[in-house]
């Protein structure tokens, strides 16, 4: 069995974070671990409060999965301080992980920001030139690109800068303003598109944290970037064309839309 560790915030109302990486890591068939960042409060229509993990408790929970069930692939998702980003860099770089996929979480749906503001320089610094690949959405990547994004071509020209500066493969997702669902990697000074079909669904609670979770499943079990990314892809249009419906605001999507013949009866 293939094994994910997600370093992430808890979402209390299930669609995001930690809770949509386990789910997604286990649809995707492998072993999910965590370790938790932050505990929010939040629900599909906003987030009421923030506690942060203390520096010495992440590492405790990265010390004690690394030192028995080694991860073959990480997701990070909210990291919200500088001192926890420093504890992840270290720890990644002591135990030599692989196969590291950055999701550079900065606001939620919901327009609530997951990241204080000086420790973007921090997330650029100690984790970008770590991971294997990022995925940023759009307003992520004008950040990182330090540049506006109007069109397709800014998606390319800011995917191209972003990996030159940091050494990483970049996903830029479509998910915000341009498009929805095609999204552009640059890896090994390559373009690559991949087209989605638009899902008409408001329930998209979540979606950055299940892709980044779906890709680094996919490359846990060794497939290469390409390949991992379109099937993580292929994972959450089927979680979102299953058109559920839950809460009063954007809703979560069913990560466990395949499995549904299994319970056919309920
Ligand atoms: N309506 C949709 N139909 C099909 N695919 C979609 C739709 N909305 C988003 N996606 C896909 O979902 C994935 C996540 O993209 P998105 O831009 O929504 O992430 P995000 O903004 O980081 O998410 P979050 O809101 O959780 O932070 C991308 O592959 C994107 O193309
Ligand atoms: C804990 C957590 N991580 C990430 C996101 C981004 O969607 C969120 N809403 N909550």
């Amino acid at each position: 069995m293939k094994t994910v560790l997600t370093i992430a915030g808890s979402d209390s109302s299930g669609g995001a974070g930690i809770q949509a990486d386990i789910k997604t890591i286990m649809a995707n068939g492998c072993y999910a671990m965590s370790a938790i960042t932050a505990l929010t409060a939040q629900n599909t229509l906003g987030v009421t409060g923030i506690q942060e993990t203390t520096p010495e408790m992440l590492a405790l929970q990265l010390d004690a999965v690394f030192t028995d069930i080694r991860p073959d692939a990480i997701k990070i998702g909210m990291v919200a301080s500088e001192k926890l980003i420093r504890v992840i860099a270290d720890k990644i770089k002591e135990y030599q992980a692989e196969h590291v996929v950055v999701d550079t979480v900065m606001i939620s749906t919901s327009g609530h920001r997951l990241i204080d503001e000086d420790a973007i320089g921090a997330l650029k610094e100690c984790l970008l030139p770590i991971a294997e690949v990022i995925t940023p959405n759009i307003p992520e990547a004008e950040v990182l690109a330090e540049m506006t994004i109007r069109d397709e071509q800014d998606m390319v020209r800011a995917v191209e800068k972003i990996s030159k500066v940091y050494g990483c493969a970049v996903l830029c997702k479509g998910g915000h303003s341009i498009n929805d669902a095609n999204d552009v990697l640059y890896s090994d000074g390559k373009v690559n598109w991949y087209y989605g079909k638009r899902i008409d669904n408001p329930n998209t609670h979540g979606t950055g944290c299940t892709l980044s979770s779906a890709i680094a499943s996919n490359l846990a079990k060794g497939y290469k970037i390409d390949e991992a990314i379109r099937n993580a892809k292929d994972y959450i249009s089927g979680a979102l064309a299953d058109g559920m419906d839950l809460g009063h605001g954007s809703g979560p999507m069913n990560h466990g839309f395949d499995l549904k013949s299994r319970f056919a009866e309920s």
